[in-house]
């Protein structure tokens, strides 16, 4: 890896994220045995991994120019933000569009992070369109500088596509679709957010960062889809990229009497100047918190 690939987010930069991050040791399905009595208790495995929502934004709320530019907007120290909550997450999802858009890496660029602390990076693809064969995601995974993907996926999978995920050690997953779960998906076959989840869970993901792009995040701000987010953390850069780009604006909802009422609103929020840019943690739930 060159040098300038290598991120360095230090020590001093990390505490204002603490209340916003993963447990540490996330409970996985576990089985203890008690010597004293020989009773065996399972825990259950959860439903549902700790799920954050990350990204970065313009001013003008957009996170990219159009959807087939990939455009930075992260400064280095965001950026490097980002690839220690990468560290910190067992998994980092993404939609289709994205992995078409931005051929992305999807690993954690931090010095130090190995082969362990790679998050193992999940693709929605209902319609199995991504060309994972040649995906720098394998790429890496085959160099042994990240996780091979797993794609999930609705429909029949082509052979030679299956047998290349899989000799780099990834997988495709099957779901059913659910037309009607994810309005901003642009396409008829749709998981329910819920199945997803699952999905991971029992697969052994304890955390999930979420990191794109419009359709997946514009979906999980919905209020059906909000109680399943632990956590939100936006870097927003300087800069505005104009009108017509891929921007975050869930769908407007509206009240019993039909006026219009705001998707979702922050709380507990923390707001963390990093370079030029700030980020912006929060959660999502309502209740005392
Ligand atoms: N600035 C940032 O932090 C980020 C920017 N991006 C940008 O976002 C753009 C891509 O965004 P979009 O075009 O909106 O695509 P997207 O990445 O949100 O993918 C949308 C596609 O994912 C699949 N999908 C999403 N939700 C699904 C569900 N519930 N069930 C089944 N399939 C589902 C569908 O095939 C859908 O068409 C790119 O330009 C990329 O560069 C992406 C991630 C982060
Ligand atoms: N945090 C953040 N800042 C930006 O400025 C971005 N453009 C993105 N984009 C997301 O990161 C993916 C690229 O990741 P790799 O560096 O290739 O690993 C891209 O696909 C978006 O998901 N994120």
């Amino acid at each position: 890896m060159a040098l300038r690939d290598v991120l360095h987010f230090p020590p001093s930069d990390r505490a204002f994220l603490d209340p916003y991050l993963p447990p540490t040791s996330t409970a996985t399905a576990t089985t203890t045995t008690d010597t004293t009595t020989t009773t065996t208790t399972t825990i259950p495995r959860p439903t549902r991994p700790f799920t954050t929502l990350t990204f970065a934004t313009s001013l003008d709320s957009a996170l990219a120019l159009a959807p087939s530019t990939p455009t930075p907007l992260s400064g280095p120290a965001s950026k490097a933000m980002t690839h220690y909550l990468r560290a910190r997450h067992d998994a980092i999802l993404v939609g289709v569009g994205t992995a078409l858009a931005d051929d992305p890496s999807l690993n954690c660029r931090l010095a130090g992070a190995g082969v362990q602390g790679q998050p193992r990076p999940v693709v929605l693809d209902p319609r199995a369109r991504w060309d994972v064969a040649a995906s720098r995601a394998l790429g890496l995974a085959r160099a042994g500088r990240g996780r091979a993907p797993w794609v999930v996926v609705a429909a029949d999978v082509d052979a030679r596509q299956r047998e290349a995920l899989e000799a780099g050690g990834g997988a495709y997953l099957t779901l059913p679709a659910a037309a009607a779960s994810a309005p901003a998906a642009r396409e008829p076959a749709a998981f329910a957010w819920e199945d997803v989840l699952a999905l991971l869970a029992a697969r052994g993901i304890a955390s999930v960062m979420v990191e794109g792009g419009g359709a997946v995040i514009n979906a999980l701000l919905l209020p059906q889809h909000a109680p399943l987010v632990d956590a939100v953390v936006v870097t927003i850069a300087p800069t505005w990229l104009g009108r017509g780009g891929v921007v975050v604006s869930p769908q407007r909802t509206v009240d019993a009497t039909g006026v219009a009422v705001p998707p979702a609103r922050l709380r507990r929020v923390r707001w963390h100047q990093l370079g030029e840019d700030v980020v912006l943690c929060g959660t999502l739930r309502g209740g005392a918190d």
